[in-house]
């Protein structure tokens, strides 16, 4: 191959050189340098190593690899800026309304992108340090699929970078690719993106159709067999999909924040459909409207807990299956599922779980007919998120739950109540706080009376403490629910009892405020049932 050609035949000169300054030190080190550096892009080449340039997603080389290659990386630089400003052609060109084609790109290009409303930015180099700072700074999205001069993609990578493509384009972003000069590795990937696009164009009218607009695009052989092999694959493959169900404004608008990592990572191997919630949509009607007999369909709830139970409480009892990507606020189903390092990396960690695919049968809770997955709750646990407003989440994100519950805690309401569990008398109860839980984090200490409660057992584990106007009696209850969850049991328990039930039948004749997987509501009566293993949950 051509490019190995010339590395070998630089790599000899370079060797020459070592040999030539053997008695000189200030010759000898540059020129050891430029050997060790050329043997490394050699070895790349002939083994086709793209990873051996270590470029990140977001486009960034590693710095011990920049002072290793350096001398290489140096003149790979210096040949692009001169061919790039004696290139026949503009840098940057439209190909179709919403994809463009260009050679390597410099921060003087922002400009021109944004005038050509660019926001997307697809790197296929591996040798260049990506666009990744100004990405950043500028806003736009970007993913690096690094392939070598000269090289075709492989075919994991050219679906990813496919799906990318239309993931931005369905996000309504123009997206551009490019290469070194914009001439064969961008120019691949541009036609094969035609080709998937439109079914009927031939793989000669996707080439012409570029090449009308960029004359110096062109393949080699060897990447022109690739392309025809590569795009009447990817026709015939079934792409698996994942119907994502979005709250933009979750989390205090994690979405936004997070998008270019979850379609960067996600695309890797899921075609994604992006479905948005507004402040009144139904998001069950929503769910509901999108599954079809496919048994396979996977919808995954891209927001907070609310988000979340909504989605869950449509693809309950049937053969689909449900995702979380936790970009709420407290995001206790995640913590549940996921364990407490959904807390540090709940985006990698999330798709890394979507990614495997694995999928446990988890029980539901039915509370006057909505669906429920983790916690029903009246007294300091419905007041906490009473006062956890959007506004304070925003502005606190999780510490307004803290402070909401300080401000219950210290108010101390006591809640009147007839409670009866399962078929058994009815009980007249004074209590400061009572939850009814499926599932619970040990950072949902009220729903802890034994400890965390088991998704799995077709059981609800009902806790309540007691109403006591001394602070010291609550302190002690709470200290007793710490050590509950630590030992795992409530045995003994003065002021909190635990209780398991199939069925929960709570009433009040003056009605009564509840919060119900963190939204709040209010009732005279509530009926709560558990419904064993009913929901299909990926985790
Ligand atoms: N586009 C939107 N604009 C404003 N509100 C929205 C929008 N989409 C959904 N909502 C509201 O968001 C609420 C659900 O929020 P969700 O539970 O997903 O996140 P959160 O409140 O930030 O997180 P957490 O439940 O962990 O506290 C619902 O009340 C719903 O009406």
């Amino acid at each position: 191959m051509k490019m190995i050609k010339y590395y070998v035949l630089l790599l000899t000169v370079s060797v020459f050189f070592v040999w030539l300054s053997f008695n000189n030190s200030y010759m000898l080190v540059p020129s050891l340098w430029l050997t060790i550096s050329l043997s490394c892009v050699l070895f790349a080449y002939s083994t086709n190593r793209p990873s051996l340039f270590r470029k990140s997603a977001a486009g960034e080389i590693p710095w011990w690899i920049k002072i290793l290659l350096l001398p290489y990386l140096v003149c790979v630089q210096l040949y692009n800026g001169i061919m790039r400003n004696n290139d026949s052609v503009p840098a940057i060109q439209e190909i179709t309304p919403n994809l463009f084609l260009a050679c390597r790109l410099f921060p003087s290009d922002v400009e021109t992108l944004k005038s050509q409303k660019v926001t997307a930015i697809l790197d296929v180099t591996a040798e260049f340090d990506g666009f990744n700072w100004s990405a950043q700074q500028e806003g736009f999205y970007y993913l690096n699929i690094p392939i070598l001069d000269h090289f075709s993609p492989t075919e994991a990578q050219l679906e990813h970078a496919l799906r990318w493509i239309t993931a931005m384009h369905d996000l309504n972003q123009k997206v551009v690719v490019h290469c070194a000069l914009g001439r064969g590795r961008s120019f691949f990937m541009t036609c094969a993106y035609l080709l998937m696009s439109e079914p009927d164009l031939s793989v000669r009218d996707a080439i012409s159709t570029v090449q009308s607009v960029r004359s110096t695009a062109r393949l080699n052989t060897k990447q022109l067999k690739v392309l025809v092999e590569l795009s009447q694959n990817f026709a015939k493959k079934p792409q698996p999909e994942l119907n994502m169900i979005i709250n933009p404004v979750s989390g205090a608008g994690k979405w936004l924040l997070y998008t270019n990592d979850i379609v960067g990572m996600l695309t890797r191997q899921y075609v994604l459909n992006f479905h948005f919630t507004k402040k009144d949509t139904d998001v069950y009607q929503l769910t509901k409207s999108l599954q079809t007999h496919d048994e396979s369909m996977v919808f995954v709830a891209c927001g907070g807990d609310g988000t979340v139970a909504e989605v869950a409480a449509a693809v309950k009892n049937t053969s689909h299956q449900l995702g979380v990507l936790p970009l709420g606020t407290a995001n206790a189903l995640a913590h549940v599922m996921f364990g407490v390092e959904s807390k540090i990396s709940p985006i990698n960690q999330a798709c890394e779980i979507l990614f495997r695919a694995e999928t446990k049968q988890m029980d539901t809770m039915v509370c006057n007919k909505k669906t429920v997955l983790l916690v029903i709750a009246i007294g300091f646990g419905e007041q906490m998120i009473n006062q956890a407003n959007r506004l304070q989440k925003n502005e606190l994100g999780q510490l307004a739950y803290i402070q909401g519950f300080i401000n219950a805690f210290i108010e101390n309401k006591s809640q009147q109540i007839k409670l009866t569990i399962d078929d058994e008398p009815v009980q007249q109860l004074s209590n400061s706080s009572l939850t009814i839980a499926n599932a619970a984090p040990i950072t949902t200490l009220l729903a802890q009376g034994a400890g965390e409660p088991n998704w799995r057992d077709g059981l609800l584990d009902v806790t309540l403490i007691e109403h006591d106007s001394s602070s010291a009696h609550r302190l002690l209850s709470l200290a007793e629910l710490v050590s509950n969850t630590i030992s795992g049991d409530n045995s003994s328990n003065s002021s909190v009892s635990h209780y398991h039930a199939k069925k929960i039948l709570l009433q009040s004749s003056e009605g009564f405020e509840y919060s119900i997987d963190g939204e709040t509501e209010s009732a005279e009566q509530l009926m709560v049932e558990i419904m064993p293993a009913s929901l299909t949950i990926i985790c």
